[in-house]
């Protein structure tokens, strides 16, 4: 069964071959795509040319794009921070230490109703124009929570990251090695089997969060157990989280929002990718990341939503390619490369953020002539997946 989608007036294809400096975006007028039933990409090129496909679905001017890949989300929780933002937004500093009442409503939900608030929240992403989604754990733990956590994010998307090393939980007030030791060891076992990527939150500003010796010994095991790497560096101050994420060989370092001139050389050059995280500046009115700065340094970009109940409780893409542009100097067709492309650059999937022959990005269809229009008109629902690559949801929700 193969599904001819023609009529795109504008197609973002990311193709290497049709990218250049003057497009980012490898962009395609009058396009079609041809898709097989796997969501692989068989054929891209003008509609005239098309070939004949089993159906048809005819986009009448609209813009295509590679499905959004949210490459940073903690969706598996229970219970919101509402009041904590409101807080916030009258002055009250985020430092951490919110985590623990998550962790508390996220003890008390039953399987069931996790299931039901990840699928959500998975609904409520692939609505807004996201095709591929990272989920971490971390609001667990202990062995069993975390591992609870990690088995429910999987049942949702392959790109599953072990962060048992979100906070250290108030129980260990005093004994942080024995937490380290428990994260690196039977937390660690427990969760490999479930997740690809491991996680640490650097942040040695924080009472919480972990010191860079503390984040070494952290990813290092994780390292040894066969995961990849991912770190959350640089979100409260400068500290030693994104050249950890460099010399260890992270596929990415996010957050980025305080770097030294030795972070931004670090990353300039390596194959670690700085994700950005600009609704987090948003929901915690804090000062934007560089990303103009990055770019300019040669820094491998990506943008997500970080969607969470604590410092971001969106998951929506275009939101945070409109505050790229708006807060962050990026270019339109800079940020949708960085939502598209980039992501799938930090989850290591050549596989996502492009539409060519082989791929298997989804594609996302905007009730507007042009990517642009994003960033142009920001809050309006134009995005919507079109062949998500996320699996269907529990419960028939797709
Ligand atoms: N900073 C660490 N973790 C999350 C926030 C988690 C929370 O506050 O619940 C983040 O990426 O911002
Ligand atoms: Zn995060």
């Amino acid at each position: 069964m193969t599904l001819l989608v023609t009529g795109i007036g504008e197609l973002t294809t990311l193709d290497e071959a049709r990218t250049s400096g003057t497009d980012p975006l490898g962009l395609l007028a009058d396009a079609a795509v041809v898709v097989e039933d796997d969501g692989a990409v068989a054929w891209v090129g003008a509609a005239s040319d098309a070939p004949a496909a089993d159906e048809v679905l005819d986009v009448d001017g609209r813009a295509v794009l590679p499905a959004f890949v949210d490459s940073h989300t903690h969706l598996v929780f229970a219970g919101d921070r509402a009041a904590e933002f409101e807080a916030r937004m009258a002055g009250t500093p985020y430092d951490g230490g919110g985590i623990a009442t998550t962790v508390a409503a996220t003890a008390a939900a039953g399987d069931d109703e996790l299931r039901a608030l990840l699928a959500v929240r998975v609904a409520e992403l692939r609505a807004q124009g996201t095709g591929a989604v990272e989920i971490k754990s971390g609001y667990g733990l202990d062995l069993a929570a975390e591992t609870r956590l990690l088995r429910l994010a999987a049942e949702v998307t392959d790109e599953v990251t072990f962060l048992g090393a979100h906070v250290v939980p108030p129980a260990y007030a005093g004994r942080r090695e024995e937490y380290v030791a428990l994260v690196t060891g039977p937390m660690l076992a427990a969760a490999t089997p479930y997740a690809r990527w491991a996680d640490v939150f650097c942040e040695p500003g924080s009472a919480h969060a972990f010191d860079g010796d503390e984040s070494r010994t952290v990813l290092e095991a994780a390292r040894d157990a066969g995961l990849g790497l991912r770190v959350h560096g640089g979100q409260l101050g400068p500290g030693p989280g994104v050249r950890l994420a460099v010399e260890l060989g992270a596929a990415a370092v996010d957050h980025c929002t305080y770097l030294t001139d030795a972070d931004v050389d670090a990353l300039a050059g390596s194959d670690t990718v700085a994700t950005l995280l600009p609704g987090v500046e948003f929901s915690t009115r804090s000062p934007y990341p560089d990303a103009r700065g990055l770019l300019d340094a040669g820094v491998s970009i990506a943008v997500a939503t970080d969607c969470n109940p604590g410092t971001c409780s969106s998951s929506s893409m275009p939101f945070v390619i409109a505050l790229a542009v708006r807060e962050m100097g990026l270019t339109p067709a800079e940020a949708v490369r960085a939502a598209t492309l980039g992501g799938a650059t930090a989850l290591r999937r050549p596989d996502l953020g492009r539409v060519t022959v082989g791929a298997r990005p989804g594609l996302t269809v905007l009730d507007a002539p042009s990517y642009r229009h994003l960033a142009y008109r920001p809050g309006v629902p134009l995005a919507r997946t079109l062949s998500a690559t996320l699996p269907a949801l529990p419960g028939g929700r797709s």
